[in-house]
């Protein structure tokens, strides 16, 4: 079964428990026994599930529920919290210091992404300001240093390896030293992997750690391994000492009890997700939001984090003064566009929403979205600072409008097509903003009609549409209230994520 599933299947059980008239020993039984399911076939090892139905059980005791106490709450909250715990080992990991040099060694069998899961951690790590470096200690398989270099360098994150040494260990110290030596921050080491667990792989893994030393080992886990997952994650706990996991492609087939039972036999958190392809499709792993997310109670706090990673806060009050102020330029549209980008993939940012289900935006329509901002993007580039600034259409002349289509390569008709839109999204912008002293547009409860108005018309294909949008956004008004029970509320005295 896969993520998604698991997580619906869940809220039915507690949708089904909630709607009935009396919550008895049957009901709460039902409830659980579809929950425990649900749990088996996502590959959850069978002990967790039975520890988790014993203590739900201890902590519900219907008899002993004084007669006012909201039973469905607390039984709620008790299938809640038993998730966190499956989930929590209840120590952090070690946690690299900006500054300070680390080494962190990536372990795991071959095909579950560890060699891309070290790029997203080392191009995540840079984007907050750290100096990575990666290593690729990987002599096993033909074509891991050139994969690691060719990501490297799309990131632009400095690399070592060799295509004639055949000993990963003198690589990986020599790595380690070079990168030392340049005042690197974390240093990343890329080991091999095999395709199954063998002896020779985790005796290289061993020695690789021995002579590095890493301040951390993270196991790479694909996300949709079934119920090896376990067995898997221990092997690689007794050879190396595992301190963090991070479980990969959950965007696709990805089983839940995965990640549950990585936590289990490792007794390490998990501290990243790997949700796409893609550099950026990458997200800290959070138990809270992560159960409330898979509850389908959605992620409040991961998407004002997006938010405020998209636009720095230093430039939000600018960027809703210049919609309240009419002055939806070219340029305003460009920043529009940028922050949209920066938010990366919008089927992340929108999984992050009470509701959200993963057929809402198709993959390919997203990628096709994606390329046509960029494209837009580029034909703004091309236009003079007049032309960004100005508030007369007018002014876009047939001449202008040649000039700018032969500078950005495109055609004339896409640079007309952009026109529209802008046009149509600024006329849209001034009528959904009816009181300009009130400077958050969130407080003014826009309906459907109006959001869709002063969505790109891109994003709004994305999401469904008109249909699409309206059930997000009642979804989302619904959800919100129970959100703070579910600790998914965006927590006002939230830690700053280094
Ligand atoms: N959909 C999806 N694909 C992923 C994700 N992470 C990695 N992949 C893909 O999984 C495949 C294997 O990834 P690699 O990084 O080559 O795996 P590896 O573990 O380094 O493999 P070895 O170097 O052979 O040990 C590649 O096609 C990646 O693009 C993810 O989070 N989601």
């Amino acid at each position: 079964m896969v993520l998604a599933d698991l997580g619906g299947r869940i809220s039915h059980a507690i949708q089904q428990m909630t709607n009935a008239t009396v919550i008895d020993e049957k009901v709460l039984n039902d409830c659980l026994n579809e929950i425990t399911r649900a749990l088996l076939s996502s590959d959850v090892q069978f002990q967790l599930v039975r520890d988790m139905q014993k203590n739900i059980k201890a902590i519900v005791n219907l008899d002993e529920l004084a007669a006012g106490h909201n039973k469905r709450r607390i039984i709620q909250q008790a299938i809640f919290n038993e998730l966190c715990k499956m989930l929590d080992p209840g120590k952090p990991s070690f946690t690299p210091k900006k500054g300070k040099p680390s080494i962190v060694m990536f372990v795991g069998l071959q095909g579950s992404g560890k060699t891309t899961t070290c790029t997203k951690y080392a191009h995540y790590h840079q984007k907050k300001g750290w100096k990575p470096a990666l290593v690729c200690s990987d002599t096993f398989r033909a074509g891991a240093f050139d994969q690691l270099k060719q990501n490297a360098t799309k990131a632009r994150i400095p690399f070592y390896g060799s295509y004639t040494e055949s000993d990963p260990v003198k690589i990986a110290v020599e790595g380690v030293e070079t990168f030392k030596k340049e005042y690197c921050d974390l240093i990343i080491v890329d080991t091999s992997g095999r395709h199954k667990q063998e002896a020779a792989l985790f005796e290289e893994m061993r020695q690789v750690s021995e002579a590095t030393n890493p301040d951390l080992v993270i196991f790479v886990m694909d996300g949709s391994m079934g119920q090896a997952a376990f067995d898997q994650a221990q092997a690689f706990k007794l050879s190396v000492p595992v301190g963090a996991v991070i479980i990969t492609k959950m965007d696709g087939h990805a089983k839940g009890g995965g990640a549950l039972s990585a936590v289990a036999a490792t007794k390490s958190p998990v501290i990243f997700m790997g949700t796409g392809e893609h550099m950026d499709e990458f997200e800290v792993f959070d138990v809270k939001p992560f159960v409330s997310r898979l509850l389908g109670m959605g992620d409040w706090t991961g998407l004002m984090d997006k938010l405020q990673d998209a636009v720095p806060e230093d430039q939000q009050t600018d960027l809703v003064e210049k919609f309240m102020g009419g002055n939806f330029t070219l340029r305003t549209m460009y920043e529009l566009y940028q922050s949209i980008l920066n938010m990366g993939p919008l089927s992340q940012v929108f999984s992050m929403m009470p509701g959200y289900r993963e057929q809402m935006i198709p993959k390919g329509q997203e990628k096709e979205s994606q390329a046509k901002i960029k494209r837009c993007m580029t034909i703004m580039d091309s236009m003079t600072n007049q032309e960004l600034d100005s508030t007369n259409p007018k002014l876009m002349n047939e001449s202008r409008i040649l000039r700018i289509a032969r500078g950005s390569g495109r055609q004339v008709k896409e640079v007309m097509e952009m026109m529209e839109e802008y046009k149509k999204l600024a006329k849209n912008m001034k009528s959904v903003i009816p009181n300009k002293g009130n400077k958050n547009l969130l407080s003014q409860n826009m309906n459907a009609q109006q959001m869709s108005r002063v969505l790109p018309p891109q994003m709004l294909k994305q999401i469904g549409g008109m249909g699409g949008l309206q059930s997000l956004m009642k979804q989302m008004s619904s959800a919100k209230d129970s959100m703070g029970m579910f600790g998914g509320k965006a927590e006002k005295t939230r830690k700053k994520k280094t």
